[in-house]
């Protein structure tokens, strides 16, 4: 039987794309799970008007577009907790006019006091937010209750601007109470890394430089930027997806064991993690990390040539790099990541690659067998969620040779539509108080670090795109960056 939670949320940037998309239909899996009943409400906002029915039936229509009836009694009941507040964030005065809406609320669906903001706008006005949440008396007093914010990304597009807007929140919220959102980390197979490595004998024994000689990390979109452009190009692919998703999935890979697997305990172990990633200097920079931008294939227009892109945009739509841990666990094993849009296809794995034997006894000289492939230990991700590992054996006949074989898990399509949406899992952390699966501000301040080194090395230097084809793995960099250290990318286009 799900717990009932209270609590009154108030969305900033109620009416756009994400909140329609994402948040509302994630709060309607919990109703129908009954983590939410009749205890609580929900304030949308934005500049324009609009009254609560046609929120309500905005709100409905977005259950639909997910898949729901709008019109059963359950969608019916759930949105009758929803109202609608015209609400200009820039605008002070109307605060209080929010904040006497928030406590009616409070009082009608006796929600004790609890509250989530949940930041779903540009991040410019997420500072600004924080600071009238607090001097305009949003802030439930009742030393029971709860107040909390969620943070969408981006956070800050380097270290200074994060730290800037870390600050800011800081004056009126504390860090336990901040979640900054990093969907990835709500997806299934992510959270799945901490079972996997932690619950295996077998493979937490063999989780480091003595038996791992690398690990890939490749988040690939086959999709072009479509109508987020605008964004896109001020943020490229280093600061869409390595700074945040990469850095989350690589320190989750890298860590420690925790002492418990409890939120603080989890975070103590990636920050540790993330502090022994050596930072690059700009020659380290410039060789450890590879930049691409799509070109155009049949009627498909090149990336400088998308709707809101200017025609000399340099921004990469392309990543690949080698990350470097400096600790007695990883000292010589590279991670090696790579993101980028337009691939190949759209999916999501990471290869843990062990060393082979030292000594491959069938390849004595009469031999005829092929050296011994590399242990690989696959996760997938996304599309499919499951486990792959690559052992040689015994071909199956009268002589003997070797040949890799697999030993596959993949969870069953029926399965995994009983998997929870990531939005829908991490609004049910926010509504526990669990932080293990949202970013902390020593995460996020290390990974900016980090990547700012890189992003200082490519402002100096005009990048020569565009220089991949649509539908490929990225520039023949990415395959240089690999080879160079005799290694090869496990994933490989048909293959
Ligand atoms: N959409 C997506 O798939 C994803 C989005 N995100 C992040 O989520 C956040 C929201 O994105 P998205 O929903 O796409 O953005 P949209 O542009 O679709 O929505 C922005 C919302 O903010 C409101 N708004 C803008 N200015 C003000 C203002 N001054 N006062 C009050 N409300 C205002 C808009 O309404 P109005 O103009 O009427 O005021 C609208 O409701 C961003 O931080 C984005 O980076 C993250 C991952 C994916
Ligand atoms: O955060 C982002 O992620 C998406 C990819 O997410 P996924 O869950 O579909 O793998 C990416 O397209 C987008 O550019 C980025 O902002």
């Amino acid at each position: 039987m799900a717990t009932e939670r209270k609590a009154l949320f108030l969305f900033f940037g109620g009416t756009g794309d994400l909140a329609y998309r994402k948040l509302y239909p994630s709060l309607f899996n919990l109703y129908k799970k009954g983590n939410l009943r009749s205890h609580f409400a929900v304030i949308g906002t934005s500049r324009q008007a609009m009254d609560d029915d046609k929120f309500r039936e905005a709100v409905r229509k977005s259950l639909a577009d997910s898949g729901n009836r709008a019109d059963s009694k359950e969608a019916m009941d759930f949105s009758s907790h929803f109202y609608y507040q015209a609400h200009d964030v820039t605008n002070t005065a109307h605060y209080s006019v929010l904040k006497e809406a928030a406590d009616k609320l409070d009082k009608k669906y006796k929600l004790e006091g609890n509250r989530i903001f949940y930041l779903s706008m540009a991040p410019q006005f997420f500072g600004t937010i924080a600071q009238d949440l607090k001097s305009q008396g949003l802030m439930s007093t009742n030393k029971d209750a709860f107040n909390r914010l969620v943070i969408e990304k981006p956070f800050g597009r380097d270290y200074d601007s994060a730290k800037q807007l870390n600050d800011a929140l800081s004056k009126s919220f504390e860090e336990e109470q901040i979640f900054r959102i990093d969907h990835y980390l709500g997806k299934e197979m992510i959270q799945n890394i901490e079972a996997l490595r932690f619950g295996n004998t077998l493979v937490e024994s063999l989780w480091n430089n003595r038996y791992i000689d690398n690990i890939q990390v490749t988040l690939s979109e086959k999709l072009g930027v479509e109508e987020r452009a605008s964004y896109y190009d001020n943020s490229g692919a280093l600061r869409d997806m390595v700074q945040n998703h990469i850095m989350q999935i690589v320190s989750l890979l890298a860590m420690e064991q925790p002492v418990a697997f409890t939120d603080t305990d989890i975070r103590a172990e990636k920050v540790k993690a993330l502090r022994s990633l050596r930072v690059y200097n700009v020659a380290d920079a410039a060789t450890n990390f590879v930049r691409g931008q799509y070109g155009s294939i049949n009627d498909q227009p090149d990336y400088r040539h998308e709707d809101n892109v200017p025609e000399d945009s340099t921004t990469e739509t392309f990543v690949a790099g080698k990350l470097l841990f400096d600790n007695y666990r990883w000292s010589g094993t590279p991670f090696y990541v790579r993101t980028g849009k337009m691939l190949a296809d759209k999916f999501t794995r990471v290869d843990v690659v062990f060393k082979r034997p030292l000594v491959d006894i069938f390849a004595f000289p009469q031999s005829q067998n092929t050296p011994l492939a590399a242990n690989v230990l696959t996760i997938f991700v996304e599309p499919h969620a499951g486990f792959s590992l690559q052992l040689n054996a015994k071909t199956n006949d009268a002589g003997f040779s070797t040949e890799p074989i697999k030993l596959d898990y993949l969870v069953d399509a029926e399965k995994s539509k009983e998997t929870p949406e990531p939005y829908e899992r991490l609004l049910h952390d926010v509504l526990k108080g669990d932080g293990t699966n949202f970013s902390s501000w020593p995460e996020v301040s290390y990974a900016w670090k980090f990547v700012d080194q890189i992003r200082r090395v490519w402002d100096l230097q005009e990048p020569q795109f565009p220089n991949y084809t649509p539908h490929s793995m990225g520039p023949a960099a990415a395959e240089e960056l690999i080879q160079r250290d005799h290694r090869e990318w496990i994933y490989r286009l048909n293959k």
